[in-house]
């Protein structure tokens, strides 16, 4: 039961956390969702689920899953080091830190380049900290793996003092998947990370794509903030600039379209009926228009940035397909590979409906001149090690890491 790590993942309306032991097996796995809402509940694999406090907020969530995590038998008291997923890191970090004040004013002072992330993974680290005070805490961030893009790939073509002046640049998110993605394609393709190249396509509530090449983030859809690049179930990806100018002119204030950007544009503004992938595709399929064309552009969308990747690579050894919507539909996947054939990309259908979450592998055809492959992702895992291994680092006497 001694040395577990405990990672928590706090998102804009849910808290996941997780129990690893020290093989870095999860012992379970729980979400805590609906937060702000009266049916608030924890749900864990495999048991039933459980209310929480009516309205509960990030630190009734935790306080409450913590001590059911004890309660259950899943949680030692005090786990060895608890792992904190943060969006936003800004050019402060390029690895996981540990949190001490510093860490933390940093963290606060790049909230306003993801706000929807940033105060809520602070909040989990706030509440942490209350309820283990001795427990050493790690950050593991959304943006460390993107610290290697090339100057060209981050750049904006804008006056050069918003750079210097507000740090606006593309930093890229959701790095801790890309490069789970990147040490799994290379072990499943049994080749050394150093020489393997891939496109990573994150496809969850948030999407981004990366090329990554020789295991090094050398493009990303993402940028400034996780707004840009692919269409996401409520945010808008690409729209040109000239839109925020013309909204602007009809009365439309800033405020209300950094919220129609963010909340009611993707998946759920097309559509006019949902956010959710899985309900859109079975609503296209009866025929509802809207839906259909909500996945027509999402596809096409997702088509297009995995031809802008191929220019940042030389080789590449895998297309990987990840995330809720990645590993899960079937139809996404063969749709958007349907527009890739001038590239080379074919598809085995039988391969391609048999593969999704329990069960990743290869669903290219014969004939296809890349591989594809659809990997789960385990964001929480590689957040859990990262903590493990800060934490031996320094303070090597309570290391058990080989
Ligand atoms: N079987 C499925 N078919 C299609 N989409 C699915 C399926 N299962 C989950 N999804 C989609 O995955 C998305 C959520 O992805 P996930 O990675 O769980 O989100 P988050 O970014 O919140 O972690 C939703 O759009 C959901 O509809
Ligand atoms: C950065 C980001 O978009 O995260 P998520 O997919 O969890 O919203
Ligand atoms: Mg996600």
């Amino acid at each position: 039961m001694d040395d577990q790590i405990l990672v928590v993942n706090c998102g804009s309306s849910s808290v996941k956390i997780a129990v690893f032991d020290s093989h870095g097996t999860v012992l379970v796995s729980a979400l805590a969702e609906k937060l702000g809402q009266p049916d608030a509940r924890l749900v864990a694999d495999g048991e039933e689920s459980v209310s929480l406090p009516a309205m509960a907020d990030h630190h009734q969530a935790l306080e409450a899953s913590i001590e059911w995590l004890q309660r259950a038998g899943y949680l030692s008291t005090e786990p060895t080091a608890i792992g904190h997923r943060v969006v936003h890191g800004g050019e402060a970090f390029h690895k996981a830190a540990l949190l001490d004040e510093n860490a933390i004013r940093a963290i606060e002072s790049c909230a306003d380049l993801a706000p929807l992330h940033n105060p809520v993974n602070l909040a989990g680290i706030e509440a942490a900290r209350r309820l283990f005070p001795e427990v050493p805490q790690v950050a593991v961030f959304d943006t460390a793996f993107h610290q290697s893009l090339p100057r060209h790939a981050w750049l904006y073509a804008l006056p050069r003092r918003f750079y210097e002046d507000y740090g606006v640049r593309r930093y890229g998110f959701h790095g801790t998947s890309h490069q789970y993605m990147a040490e799994e394609a290379a072990r499943r393709l049994d080749k050394p990370l150093e020489e393997t190249s891939i496109i990573s396509a994150h496809l969850g509530n948030g999407c981004s794509i990366t090329a990554i090449r020789n295991g090094q983030s050398v493009d990303t859809s993402m940028g400034l903030t996780p707004l840009e690049g692919l269409v996401m179930g409520t945010r808008s990806g690409d729209v040109d600039p000239g839109l925020f100018d013309f909204l602007a002119a009809k009365g439309v204030t800033a405020e209300e379209t950094h919220r129609i950007l963010n909340r009611e544009s993707g998946l759920l503004g097309l559509s006019g009926h949902t956010s959710d992938m899985r309900n859109l595709v079975n609503a296209a399929r009866e025929g509802n228009g809207q839906c259909k064309d909500a996945f027509e552009v999402f596809c096409f969308r997702l088509a297009r940035y995995i031809g802008a990747m191929m220019v940042s690579l030389e080789q590449l050894d895998a297309l990987v397909f990840t995330g809720g919507i990645g590993e899960n539909s079937t139809d996404v996947r063969a749709r958007t590979l349907e527009h890739l054939v001038l590239p080379g990309f074919r598809v085995d259908p039988a391969a391609n409906a048999h593969h999704g979450r329990n069960h990743g592998g290869h669903i290219a055809a014969a004939n296809s001149r890349f591989p594809v492959m659809v990997i789960p992702t385990r964001e929480e895992a590689m957040i859990a090690r990262e903590a493990r291994a800060l934490v031996a680092d320094s303070h090597p006497r309570t290391s058990r890491h080989h």
